[in-house]
């Protein structure tokens, strides 16, 4: 990566709360929480003034413990919940000018139909289960305007073939799948409209520490051959490490630490990140 080029992604002060907030923690400031809520009103403040960039073709880790904000900021980012305030452009739509949290449903609708992919932990958030998995991406593409049946049957085949599908499989419903195999059709599906942006949250947490390592490889070699850029969520370093060039670090809604996955793991500088990265030795 070039530091001197233009982000692909940029996010800025982006902050979602649960909870209306009260006199007590109104400007959402760390001394007035216990963690990442109110005390007083329950509020949790969920994402506090994220600001970061995503480079082209670069993978980009998010890590953090459990509740510190890594799901809650990749559901605003696919529009799954809404942000509370920020804002988050991409430079391939509208030439970054429009802010994605404030446009409107449709255009929303369109952003993730072509824009943007997802692949969640639990593959029933992003699989039809009683689709056939080439009648899921088929409905993605149909999503994004596909019309072409022959086209978009030879795109899931191609897809399909890519995660490694067995060929006879196509047709089976995902619900009859492995974990591994299940998260692979996510990952297929996500890829179908070939958006620049692709979003994997703990797409390898509960899974045999085989297919895990399987799953991982398939994302780095897509990576690398098709260049699309990644912001991958994990609770695991290790999975971080393997996959991230860059690394944020969250903690109770905050990014403490980001930096060069290399340098973070060498030199850790937050003493929760250094925690973390003890951990693993
Ligand atoms: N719908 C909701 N209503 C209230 N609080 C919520 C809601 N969703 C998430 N939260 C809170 O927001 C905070 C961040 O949760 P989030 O799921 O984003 O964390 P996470 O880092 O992804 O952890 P995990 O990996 O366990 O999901 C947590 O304190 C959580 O309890």
């Amino acid at each position: 990566m070039d530091v001197m080029e233009k982000p692909l992604m940029s996010v800025r002060h982006f902050h979602k709360q649960f909870g209306t907030g009260c006199v007590h923690c109104k400007a959402g400031r760390t001394e007035d929480l216990v963690g990442n809520c109110c005390p007083h009103c329950g509020t949790v403040y969920a994402c506090r003034d994220l600001n970061f960039d995503l480079y082209d073709g670069e993978i980009l880790g998010v890590v953090g413990e459990s509740g510190s904000g890594k799901s809650t900021m990749m559901r605003c980012l696919y529009f799954d919940q809404e942000a509370s305030s920020g804002s988050a452009t991409i430079r391939t739509y509208k030439d970054g000018r429009a802010n994605l949290f404030t446009e409107s449903s449709q255009q929303q609708r369109f952003i993730r139909n072509t824009v943007l992919g997802m692949v969640y932990q639990n593959p029933y958030l992003g699989l039809k289960m009683n689709f056939s998995s080439i009648g899921n991406i088929a409905e993605k593409l149909i999503a994004a305007g596909g019309r072409n049946v022959a086209q978009m049957e030879n795109r899931g085949v191609t897809l399909l073939d890519r995660v490694n599908i067995p060929a006879h499989r196509r047709k089976d419903e995902p619900k009859t799948f492995s974990g591994g195999m299940q998260q692979r059709v996510q990952i297929a599906k996500a890829l179908s409209n070939n958006p620049p942006v692709l979003l994997l949250d703990e797409v390898t947490t509960g899974l045999d520490l085989s297919v895990q390592a399987n799953v991982l490889d398939l994302i780095k070699q897509i990576q690398r051959e098709s260049g699309v850029s990644m912001i991958v969520v994990s609770h695991d370093l290790a999975v971080i490490r393997m996959l991230a060039d860059r690394t944020i670090v969250m903690l109770e809604g905050r990014i403490i630490e980001q930096g060069l996955t290399d340098q973070i793991m060498e030199d850790p500088q937050h003493p929760y990140t250094q925690q973390l990265v003890y951990s693993l030795l």
